[in-house]
């Protein structure tokens, strides 16, 4: 488990998301597919496709849904490999799920929300991307599964804590 070394600024007892969310990662033959997002919460960073459920969804239902929406492509046998909850100091807390997939249909393509870009798994554009990302996406190239906490300021994660070897249901 990594952590920062100072108290927590909240009780995460206590916590409760605002914003459901999710995070779509394909990682096929050494390379991993992000996206630069070009429009909403993140825009001009570098993430994975993904963003809230809708009403009567699934997280899983939302991460496939949104990856076909933002690169026209289908990912297949995604797995839930995480969990991340986001205290944010200037926008709702969210809590987002996140899936891995080693395969996918289709051709991913540019639309209004994103540009698809490949990365080799040892270029990963950390500087390019939230600030919590680096803590995490090391795991999920394990593929160990894991639980993050993250409180930001502004823009910078101000205290962390990511467990790993959490146990997710199935269907996720
Ligand atoms: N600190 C963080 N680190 C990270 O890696 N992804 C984050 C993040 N904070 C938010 N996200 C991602 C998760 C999720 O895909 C998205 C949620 O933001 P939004 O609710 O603004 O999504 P979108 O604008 O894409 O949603 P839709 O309007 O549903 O398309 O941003």
């Amino acid at each position: 488990m990594e952590s920062s070394n100072v108290p927590s600024p909240l009780d995460w007892g206590m916590w409760r998301a605002h914003t459901h969310a999710t995070l779509m990662f394909i990682i096929k033959d050494g390379k991993i597919l992000l996206i630069e997002k070009k429009r909403g919460l993140g825009a001009g960073k570098i993430n994975g496709p993904g963003g809230k459920i809708d009403p009567g969804e699934t997280p899983l239902q939302c991460a496939i849904r949104e990856t076909q929406e933002e690169l026209l492509i289908t990912a297949l046998g995604p797995r839930k490999i995480g969990e991340l909850h986001f205290a944010m100091s200037d926008v709702p807390d969210i809590l987002c799920h996140v899936y891995v997939a080693h395969d996918f249909e289709g051709v991913p393509t540019e639309t209004d929300e994103a540009k698809p870009r490949w990365f080799r798994l040892e270029d990963i554009p950390y500087s390019q991307m939230w600030s919590d990302d680096v803590h995490w996406i090391p795991l999920m190239l394990s593929d160990r599964t894991f639980l993050g906490r993250f409180a930001f300021s502004d823009e910078e994660v101000a205290w962390f804590d990511v467990e790993e070897g959490v146990g997710f249901p199935s269907e996720g």
